[in-house]
């Protein structure tokens, strides 16, 4: 099970995210009360080891703005949020970042990870970072292939519900892992990873 945890701003956490053994870390660049600076990412990243993967998280910025900032976190990937068309995706293509397609799940059921040109597919509640968990039974019988994430209200308490229901092949959190918006507790990062991967 590929664990990611979103919204990481503070070297503490991305020691414990780390430590827990997440395979990914996203660092949110777009607007959000979690949002950092490109610069700070940097330097977040530069603890992270090579095997983890660094995510830079963005909304609707344009191509351009996701570059630029993308290049000055030196990140591993790129996330987009808003529902990108597949052009998008085309324009980042030689950044050499991995590149992250998140979507609600409705217009992700019966979806192939890459059907964009994305290398890693996330289906998230309709407002991401909200917190709101949505009904996994929504996919039915018509869930994505490929590697795809679950999120969206996913915390310690419901990851392992979450797993069995919708079958994903990696799960990503950030509210469910904090103590208030924003603000994120390394003990929950711990019990979200090791929850995740004993139910995966
Ligand atoms: O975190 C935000 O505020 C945010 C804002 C705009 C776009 C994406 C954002 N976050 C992405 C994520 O944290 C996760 O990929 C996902 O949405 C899970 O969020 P949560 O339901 O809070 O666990």
């Amino acid at each position: 099970m590929f664990v990611k945890i979103c919204g990481l701003s503070t070297a503490q956490d991305v020691a414990a995210a780390i430590a827990a053994g997440a395979d990914a870390i996203g660092f949110v660049l777009t607007e959000s009360p979690r949002r950092i600076e490109p610069a700070a990412a940097r330097r977040l990243a530069e603890q992270v080891p090579a095997g983890v993967l660094t995510v830079a998280v963005f909304g609707r910025e344009p191509s351009a703005e996701v570059r630029r900032a993308a290049t000055a976190a030196g990140v591993g990937a790129v996330q987009l949020h808003g529902d990108h068309p597949p052009a998008a995706f085309a324009e980042l293509r030689d950044l050499g970042l991995r590149l992250v397609r998140a979507t609600s799940a409705a217009a992700g059921a019966g979806a192939a990870c890459g059907d964009f040109g994305e290398d890693l597919l996330i289906l998230d509640s309709p407002v991401p970072g909200s917190g709101e968990p949505w009904d996994w039974s929504e996919l039915g019988a018509n869930p994505p292939s490929g590697s795809w994430m679950l999120a969206g209200g996913l915390s310690p308490a419901n990851v392992a519900e979450a797993i069995a229901a919708a079958r994903p092949w990696g799960v990503d959190v950030s509210s469910g892992v904090e103590v208030r918006r924003g603000v994120k507790d390394p003990a929950l990062i711990t019990e979200f990873v090791q929850r995740a991967k004993a139910a995966g």
